[in-house]
Parts: structure tokens; C-alpha cells; sequence
């Protein structure tokens, strides 16, 4: 058995990154940026008036100074001419500061009597400007990232239409079982219900991915192999099930005569031991352990930050916190443990059970307490590291 560290070393061997695609910027958000986007302009492309007011000359910026209103500035149609000593233009927020005058004096500040106005008593400090380029100067780069709503929005400032970004890499879930139907059908008496490859369609999709749910495989090798088939122009081939040691346990041996290379079979963790990962054609292929809660947990230890890596991202382990133990902890066997568990305000508590097959538990968990091998007994209050859910 390999260490979790080592699998995820040998995941990131097995990733092709995806090439690049250019999308409108309205279909951008979440998608990863593929390569730095340069400013195509200034922002603002001009010193532009921060409020609705009159625009002056500093030297004129005196309580109680009257000045001539010679014209009018607004966003979109700046004043042409220049602002003379003893001058103001009118202007509103947004608009080009006209040429001669150095600040914006706010209109509550100043009373306005046909085509004169006399400042207050007090002169604010602020010149009410914005600089040309004061937010950002053409050329001024936004570096590769999952594109947020505020990327977006910097994004079409800096006059985008349209960004490259990589391809969403496409996975294939291939759920294996003969006691398998989809939510929703009359199960036999022997049967239940496929849920972790809707579990993992919902992950990989908020992760960026394309995921496809394949139909269920029976527990045998042509049913297996049609589906391996099925899925090979796929980026990442996902089989859920069918992973340990048992006799209809075939999607290693289906594999490997459909040619998988195996990079590694078993880590030292809990759950998610027989987990299995390779190259077969083009595509990798990881098999994920069937167990409900053991296909989820290793989907958040190994796929997410796979399909990261598919998307261009600096490969990365999940991100890890800390937090107190909010109960105390018996000392861990040889396997990273995965401990579903709460984070509240008192610290971490793992739940009692921790079967995998318990998705109501994992559903209650916010985290994933991370035990390392060999852990010894802990105290409430030590601090311990999790995985956010
Ligand atoms: N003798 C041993 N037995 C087992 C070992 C072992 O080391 N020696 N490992 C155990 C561990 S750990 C796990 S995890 C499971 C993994 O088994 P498989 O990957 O072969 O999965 P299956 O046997 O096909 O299924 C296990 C369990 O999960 C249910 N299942 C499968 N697919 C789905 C799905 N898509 N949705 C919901 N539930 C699913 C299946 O019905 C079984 O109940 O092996 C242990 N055994
Ligand atoms: O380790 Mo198995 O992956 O659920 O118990």
C-alpha cells in the first residue's frame, strides 16, 4: 500500500492537461483563465470627476470664492474647453475632468445662483478625482485563475469579449454492480439505489469538470469492457465499485485486457483503500472503491485536485485547515483516516460512526478530520487538520 501523498503524486503523473478554448465572457465565470489577459486600455481612460459637483482649479478652491459656471461635463460627453481662472464647468460623476481644472467640488457644498456659484465655508481635503489608469494601466495583467463574478467584471473592463480558458476535461462515471439501479427505478429485493455517481457528478461539475454518468455496468467483463468503451474519449474515466478483492470484484483484470497500465493499486487510508489508478488509451482511469462514503471521500481527496491539475492549476493536495479538537481522540491505526466530522464553534467533532457506507453521515459532516497513520491519542483543545466539505 502507497502513502496518500504518493497516490495523489502518481494522479498528477496521469493528467493531461486540457487545451484551450475561447468563450464569450458571459459563459466565462467558473472557467479557468488559461494564460494572463492583458489590459487593452487605461482604466479610467481619463481623470474622471469622483462625484456630481463642479470642477475647478485648486487655486479658486477658497470658502466663499464666486465663480462663473461655463459649461457642463457629464459621463459620456466631457467639456471641450479649458476651466479659466474664476471658472467652474458643471459635472457629474464619471465624467472627463475638464482640461485646467485640478478638483470637483460637491454640489452640496456650493450654492448655485443662475450662472454663478459661491463655495462654502469649508473646502474638503479631497479632490474628488480619479486619476487616468487609476484602477489599472493597458498591459497590467490578470494572472491564470478560476474566474470569479469580480474576475468577470475586471475582465470585460479591461475589454475582453471574449477569454481563452481550458477546456472542461471530460469524466466519464462508469458505476459497476449487478445490485445496482438509478434513483428513481423499482429496485429488486437484492438491489439498491446508484448514489455516489450522482454524488461525484455534482462534485466534478462544481469543480469544473464535464462529468458524464455512464450506465450502469454489470459485475462482468463484456458488460465492463462495453462500458470502458464507451467512455475512452474521455479525459478521466471514473469506475465506481468492483474495486477490491472479492469474486465479482472485475474492473481491474476488464481493464487491464483492454490495455490498462496500472500505475498503482491500494493506499494506506480510510476510507478509500483499494483504490486503483492508471492510463488506459488516451484517458486515465481511476477505479474508486464502491462504498458510498469511500467513492466521496477520495472524489475530494484525489479527483478535486486532479481536475485542478486538468484545468492548468499548480498541482496541489486538497487545501488543508486547522481547527481544535472539540472531543478527545483514540490513537489512529496505519491508515490516513478521513474522519467525517462537524466544525463548530467549540472545535471539530468527528461523528460516532464512521462506516462508509453512512451517507446521512456524511451528509451532516462540514469536514473531514484528517488523521495521519499512527496518529497517537489526542486531547480536546489540540489542534488537528480537516478538509472543508
Ligand atoms: N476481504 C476484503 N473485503 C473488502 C476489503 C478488503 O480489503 N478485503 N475492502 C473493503 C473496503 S475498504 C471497501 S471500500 C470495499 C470496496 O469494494 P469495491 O470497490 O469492490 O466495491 P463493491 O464491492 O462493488 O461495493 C461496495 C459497496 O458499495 C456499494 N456500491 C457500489 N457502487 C455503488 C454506487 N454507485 N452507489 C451506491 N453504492 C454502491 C455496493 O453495493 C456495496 O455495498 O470492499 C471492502 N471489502
Ligand atoms: O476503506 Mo473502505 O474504502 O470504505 O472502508
Amino acid at each position: 500500500m502507497i502513502s496518500v501523498a504518493e497516490a495523489l503524486a502518481e494522479l498528477f503523473r496521469l493528467v493531461r492537461p486540457t487545451g484551450i478554448e475561447h468563450v464569450p465572457l458571459a459563459e466565462a465565470a467558473d472557467r479557468s483563465l488559461a494564460r494572463p489577459l492583458a489590459a487593452r486600455r487605461d482604466q479610467p481612460p481619463f481623470a474622471a470627476s469622483a462625484m456630481d459637483g463642479y470642477a475647478i482649479r485648486d487655486a479658486d478652491a477658497r470658502p466663499g470664492a464666486c465663480l462663473r459656471v461655463v459649461g457642463e461635463a457629464a459621463a459620456g460627453s466631457a467639456f471641450r474647453g479649458v476651466v479659466e481662472p474664476g471658472s467652474a464647468v458643471r459635472i457629474f460623476t464619471g465624467a472627463p475632468l475638464p482640461e485646467g481644472a485640478e478638483r470637483v467640488v460637491i454640489q452640496e457644498d456650493v450654492t448655485r445662483d443662475d450662472a454663478e456659484i459661491t463655495l462654502g465655508k469649508d473646502i474638503e481635503d479631497s479632490r474628488n478625482v480619479r486619476p487616468l489608469g487609476g484602477d489599472f494601466h493597458a498591459g497590467d495583467e490578470l494572472s491564470p485563475r478560476r474566474l470569479r463574478p469580480s474576475d468577470i467584471a475586471l475582465l470585460a473592463a479591461m475589454n475582453h469579449g471574449e477569454v481563452p480558458v481550458h477546456r472542461k476535461p471530460v469524466v466519464a462515471i462508469l458505476p459497476t454492480g449487478d445490485e445496482l439501479v438509478q434513483p428513481g427505478e423499482e429496485p429488486g429485493p437484492d438491489q439498491i439505489v446508484a448514489s455516489n455517481s450522482y454524488g461525484l457528478h455534482a462534485l466534478l461539475r462544481e469543480a469544473g469538470a464535464e462529468p458524464r454518468l455512464l450506465p450502469i455496468a454489470r459485475d462482468d467483463v463484456a458488460s465492463l469492457q462495453a462500458a470502458l468503451r464507451l467512455a475512452q474519449d474521455a479525459d478521466l474515466i471514473l469506475t465506481i465499485g468492483g474495486a477490491s478483492v472479492g469474486d465479482h470484484d472485475l474492473v481491474a483484470p476488464a481493464a487491464e485486457a483492454l490495455g490498462l497500465e496500472r500505475a498503482f493499486y491500494k493506499i494506506a487510508m480510510r476510507p478509500g483503500k483499494p483504490l486503483m489508478a492508471g492510463r488506459i488509451g488516451d484517458a486515465a482511469m481511476v477505479g474508486l472503491p464502491g462504498n458510498p462514503v469511500s467513492a466521496m471521500v477520495c472524489g475530494h481527496v484525489f479527483i478535486l485536485p486532479m481536475i485542478a491539475a486538468y484545468l492548468g492549476h499548480p498541482a496541489a493536495p486538497a487545501p488543508r485547515r486547522t481547527a481544535p479538537l472539540a472531543a478527545p481522540l483514540a490513537a489512529n491505526g496505519p491508515r490516513e483516516h478521513y474522519m467525517r466530522a462537524r466544525i463548530g464553534p467549540a472545535g471539530l467533532t468527528p461523528f460516532e460512526r464512521q462506516d462508509s457506507a453512512l451517507l446521512t453521515v456524511l451528509a451532516e459532516a462540514n469536514a473531514l478530520l484528517v488523521r495521519p497513520p499512527h496518529d497517537g491519542a489526542r486531547q480536546a483543545g489540540e489542534e488537528v487538520e480537516y478538509l472543508a466539505l
